[in-house]
């Protein structure tokens, strides 16, 4: 008999896929609950006396080989547990290798990796096959077990084990991956089977599992999803502002003139634009003031930096972290009143490195001697600002402070004039540009490739950085000659020192819309064509989207990202978009999105959903397409392939709206440089920008290919530098 509620273990071998795993679980067992666990949490010593209350043990897929004990962990030891304490398990993958490793078999590199790639399966119809018809599986392994293969059919070991062994043991695996958006066939049908084979395998041995819920959840935690969202520092609560806006229609309003308006040429001002150059709906404007709030803060610090009308203060985070202190912060900030239609009422607006990201995977970033100087989170909160709906013309202007109608009459007034920007000479040629070398980019390609194969990743996203010393000139300048050159959905001119940024990305990272029913969306970018003679959309969509080496380096991602959602909004998550073809000014390039939202199913409380999305954004970080699959042993593996920290590049930047919407793009197609750098660079006659480019490296990789592609990219933003 199956219990009411069966509580399932789901062993994480630190895979990036491990949550959609869950979703489909969730999909296939009635009403389970499902604790997730990593596969070093615990010795076997102490999980068994709790193996026997669940109903059914999953082994998740994951990096690096069965045989290996840093890898594999606790499970190992599962399939050779004594008889009494016999769970049935299902392997994906790492856990299949596992299985067959421990009961004799070999494991084996493949000859021809498919990272990604979609393989027909045959099977007997049997088993956890039984009424499955055909099955297309997505494959994410470097190694296989050997077991007899014919021609081009995908290994596959779906048997009892214990046939083999003379054991009668309830255990089935399989080597692709089921829980893939792109299976098909192979997902939901076969876990059904397995969990009916698991009740069928439990009655007749009269095993009925006795769950104890409060021990279970010492010992492994919530289930997942675990949708409660952080609600501490409630003394931040406090009554919703009111936001006064007014809506101004100026056909001839000019984006870059009306930063002009506002002073942006005082190069040492604070300064923030997120700029809908091409493509985007909406430009954002900050009004900034000196009583503006500045909030930074670095990695490895235990406070954070809030600077204002000159005077910066250092807050202790008094062991919470920095994430949970801005959540807080914000919750405080509520504000009303704002127009439904416009995105952006007031909020933070701002940078976050890809550090912040690596540290949030509890993988170690190196101290920085400069650390208050190269801050990994960068925000201003904006009270006053400018909304231009550069389709419709309207300009919304908008005001958290009290009584500040009259700012925002006077600020429409002057907006009517910004209508033409200022004549600028041409930013001053560099006086060097140092650009990665070949050599080492391509060997660095080839120890990437070898990663691949030996099952230590799926797909790494391999970067290098160019500096540029200028003569010391203007940054404003220097954006408009960017913003000219390659104009793109999420330009962005900002200055928030000691950080000055300039953006031409065209990739949405995660944007959610305010609550209720708060919606995130992804939308990851795979696969890049540069434009050329002759390269016309027909011929884009063939080298992209009717690429196997492209398809699969962006189904990595997108099934890397289902993941990052499923792990905080639970089960609903959808894949609206697969590989869809984009224009931009120099590159085509393929782009799918995810979606998702808090089930409907799930009661957490709804007054925290306003934190969703931050909780999002800080669970997912560094975005997966400037990382590769499985996430963490990739950032591991780049971090000993490339020089140094990618800092601002590979980042995220965008705005957390006091409505509790929000939109961050990802970090690339774009150039930083910091104020003061340390003491033997420092001098006031030179900037140094860094731009950062890269390219996702797959088995497929050719590396003369990629660093063509490397180039093309860094070219879009370089050429504001150099000339075209
Ligand atoms: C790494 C960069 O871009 C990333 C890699 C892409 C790719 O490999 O096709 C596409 C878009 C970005 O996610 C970059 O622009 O520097
Ligand atoms: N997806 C996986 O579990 C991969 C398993 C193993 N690391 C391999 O590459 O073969």
């Amino acid at each position: 008999m199956t219990p009411e509620t069966p509580k399932v273990l789901l062993v994480d071998s630190y895979d990036s896929f491990t949550f959609n795993l869950a979703a489909l679980v969730q999909r296939s067992i009635p009403n389970c609950s499902i604790h997730i666990v990593k596969n070093d949490q615990f010795t076997i010593d102490q999980l068994l006396p709790h193996l026997r209350s669940f109903s059914a043990i999953i082994v998740g897929p994951g990096p690096g080989s069965p045989d290996k004990a840093h890898d594999i962990g606790f499970v190992k030891d599962l399939w050779k547990v004594a008889d009494e304490y016999v769970v049935p398990i299902f392997g994906v993958c790492l856990g299949l290798q596992s299985l067959c490793v421990e009961y004799g078999g070999q494991i084996k590199r493949l000859n021809v990796v498919k990272h990604g790639q979609i393989s027909r399966v045959s099977h007997t119809g049997t088993d956890i096959f039984a009424e499955v018809k055909d099955v297309f599986a997505v494959r994410y392994h470097s190694l296989h077990v050997k077991v007899d293969v014919d021609g081009d059919i995908l290994p596959l070991a779906w048997t009892d084990d214990g046939e083999e062994n003379g054991l009668h043991r309830p255990f089935w695996a399989v080597q692709y991956h089921p829980e893939s958006v792109r299976t098909d066939g192979g997902g939901l049908e076969v876990f059904q089977n397995f969990w009916r084979l698991a009740v069928q395998w439990t009655s007749q041995k009269n095993r009925q599992p006795k769950p104890d819920g409060a021990i279970l959840r010492k010992m492994f935690g919530k289930a997942w999803p675990d949708l409660d969202l952080p609600r501490h520092l409630e003394h931040h609560l406090n009554r919703a502002r009111t936001l006064s806006t007014h809506t101004f229609h100026l056909p001839d309003i000019n984006v870059v003139a009306m930063c002009e308006l506002f002073g942006v040429e005082d190069e040492n001002s604070s300064f923030a634009l997120l700029d809908s150059a091409a493509q985007g709906r909406f430009s954002i404007l900050a009004c900034l003031s000196p009583d503006s709030l500045h909030i930074s803060h670095s990695v490895n610090e235990s406070h954070l930096s809030l600077r204002k009308a000159g005077t910066t203060t250092q807050v202790d985070l008094k062991g919470t972290d920095v994430w949970t202190w801005i959540s807080a912060f914000m919750r405080g900030q509520k504000a009303l009143g704002g127009s439904p239609d416009i995105p952006f009422w007031g909020g933070l607006v701002g940078m976050l490195t890809y550090e912040i990201g690596v540290d949030g995977l509890q993988i170690p970033v190196p101290a920085r001697p400069n650390a208050a100087h190269h801050p990994d989170i960068n925000l201003v909160f904006v009270e006053r600002s400018v909304v231009v709906d550069v389709m419709t013309k309207n300009v919304t202007v908008q005001s958290l402070l009290p009584n500040d109608e009259e700012w925002i009459m006077e600020t429409g007034r002057k907006l009517a004039g910004a209508t033409v920007p200022a004549a600028y000479p041409p930013p001053a040629r560099p006086l060097s540009v140092v650009t990665p070398k070949k050599e080492k980019y391509i060997s660095r390609v080839n120890e990437c490739k070898e990663y691949l194969f030996s099952g230590d990743s799926y797909e790494l996203c391999l970067t290098g950085q160019t500096h540029i010393t200028t003569p010391s000139g203007s940054s404003w300048n220097r954006y408009k000659t960017l913003r000219s050159n390659n104009p793109a959905p999420h330009s962005a001119y900002m200055r928030l020192s000691p950080t000055t940024f300039l953006s031409s990305s065209p990739e949405r990272f995660l944007s959610f819309s305010r609550p209720p029913g708060s919606l995130c969306q992804l939308r990851p970018i795979k696969g890049t064509v540069r434009k050329g003679p002759g390269v016309t959309r027909e011929i884009a969509e063939e080298l992209l989207a009717g690429s196997v080496k492209e398809v699969a380096e962006n189904l990595m991602i997108v099934d890397l990202i289902r993941h990052d959602l499923h792990g905080v909004v639970g089960e609903d998550v959808q894949v609206t978009k697969f590989c869809v073809v984009e224009e931009y000014e120099t590159v085509y390039q393929l782009v799918s999105v995810i979606e998702g939202r808090l089930s409907e199913s799930s009661s957490p409380d709804r007054s925290s959903e306003s934190q969703l999305g931050w909780e999002v954004l800080r669970k997912s970080l560094p975005p997966g397409s400037m990382t590769g699959a499985p996430k963490k042993r990739s950032v591991e593996i780049l971090q000993t392939l490339e020089d140094g920290e990618r800092m601002i590049y590979s980042g995220v930047f965008g705005y957390w709206c006091v409505s509790g919407g929000g939109d961050w793009a990802v970090t690339i197609r774009s150039c930083f440089k910091y104020d003061e750098e340390p003491a033997e660079y420092r001098d006031d006659k030179f900037d140094k920008w860094t731009i950062g480019a890269g390219g996702a490296i797959t088995a497929l990789s050719d590396p003369e290919a990629e660093w063509e592609e490397m180039n093309t990219k860094l070219s879009s933003v370089l050429r504001s530098f150099v000339g075209a």
